[in-house]
């Protein structure tokens, strides 16, 4: 009876410890350890308890190059995560191996190995094209905020680039759209809007020779919705309540005349590829006049609009900032938030970059939607 339970349990232990090492964790090696240990435990027919399995000490551990330590220093400098040193458990004061333990990260920050094997193997957003419409299909397999590039961090890449534009020391009011200028507005936007292509890289882009303006915002802010309610169209662009939708650049021509840019959000589920592809596009496409940023009338400027704020001014690249959603706000909420922009633009980052006029609009509504159409023909050099 004895020896059919350790059968079993020796079987028990072996599958086990198979899935174990099919685990490719930052800490296989010492999973692997404790695994040969245990299916050498139970092939005597021993106790599983008795013998205490090895583990690597540190100076072993270092030496080796599967641990997890060692895997980020293989990426290139692009792609590495820009992490502080660790400091020796010495240094700090402590010398247990739980205070060593870097703080808990959530799931999706969590570098995994098919975190380790993509940032180092693959740049760009993971996409493959569909060629009969021109689609690029973006899929999921890329792993979000994988090393948490920020904005602020690409910015560091380039030196600022020398702005000739003066500050701007006031925000202009908004000039009412007289209704002869209303009809040649929504006759020009009710040309036929076509989608052109998606793409993920810049080099994929189409020369359209067309003047192009972008739409960028956090996820979920309406951007998508917008560009509808410009071309006056239900669904140019898909729209979704689920924030992250849109995960590629999408080009859309309006009457033969100007391109509008659907951007992917950022913020909260941004990934570091779509933060490596946003920066890239505003970094090099000289069709580019004006990007406009959608901020959230509840929710006012977020520190990640903030941080897009500073690329712009040190790319030197026209923004204008709408407020979106105004339907969902009061009037004295819409009025806060402007006044909390246009401050933080004039007074904290003294911008010269903005476009000095706050629209504030609702795609839902219709609101605003004929002020921003002049807006964007303005950015776009076109006369009415
Ligand atoms: N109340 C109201 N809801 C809006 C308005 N504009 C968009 N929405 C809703 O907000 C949600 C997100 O809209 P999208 O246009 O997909 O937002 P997005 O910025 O493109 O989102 P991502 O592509 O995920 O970054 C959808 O459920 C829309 O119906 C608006 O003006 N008012
Ligand atoms: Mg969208």
């Amino acid at each position: 009876m004895f020896q059919l339970y350790s059968n079993i349990a020796a079987r028990g232990v072996c599958i086990n410890a198979r899935n174990l090492f099919s685990v490719r964790s930052p800490h296989a090696e010492n999973v692997r350890n404790l695994g040969t240990c245990l299916i050498a435990q139970a092939r005597k027919g021993g106790s599983l308890t008795k013998e205490k399995p090895r583990f690597p000490n540190r100076r072993e551990a270092s030496s080796k190059k599967t641990l997890p330590r060692s895997a980020p220093r293989t990426l290139n400098s692009t792609q590495a995560p820009n992490r502080k040193p660790v400091q020796s458990a010495k240094s700090k004061g402590q010398t247990t191996a739980r205070s060593r333990k870097p703080p808990s990260k959530t799931p999706a920050q969590r570098p995994t190995t098919v975190g380790y094997k993509l940032t180092s193997g693959t740049k760009g957003a993971q996409a493959k094209s569909d060629v009969k419409t021109n689609r690029v299909v973006a899929t999921s397999s890329a792993p979000r905020n994988s090393y948490g590039i920020s904005f602020a961090k690409l910015a560091k890449e380039l030196p600022p680039v020398p702005i000739e534009r003066s500050l701007v020391e006031t925000f202009n009011p908004i000039k009412e759209v007289s209704s002869t200028e209303e009809k040649l507005l929504e006759s020009l936007f009710r040309k036929p809007a076509i989608f052109i292509q998606s793409a993920v890289k810049i080099n994929q882009l189409q020369n359209t020779e067309l003047p192009e303006v972008a739409f960028i915002g956090r996820s979920n802010v309406g951007k998508s919705s917008l560009i509808n309610a410009l071309v006056n169209r239900n669904s140019l662009v898909k729209t979704s309540s689920k924030p992250g939708h849109t995960k590629l650049l999408n080009f859309f021509r309006v009457s033969d005349q100007l391109v509008l840019t659907d951007m992917p959000g950022y913020g909260h589920g941004c990934r570091d590829d779509w933060r490596r592809m946003i920066w890239n596009y505003f970094k090099d496409r000289s069709l580019l006049r004006r990007v406009f940023l959608l901020v959230n009338c509840e929710h006012s400027l977020k520190g990640s609009d903030k941080e897009l704020i500073g690329v712009l001014e040190k790319l030197a690249v026209p923004y204008q900032i709408i407020l979106t959603k105004q339907d969902k706000a009061k009037q004295v909420e819409i009025g806060n938030t402007k006044r909390q922009v246009q401050s933080y633009l004039i007074k904290k980052i003294k911008t010269r970059s903005c476009v000095p006029v706050l629209l504030s609009v609702s795609a839902r509504k219709k609101k605003g939607i004929n002020e921003l159409r002049r807006c964007v023909l303005e950015a776009a050099e076109i006369q009415l």
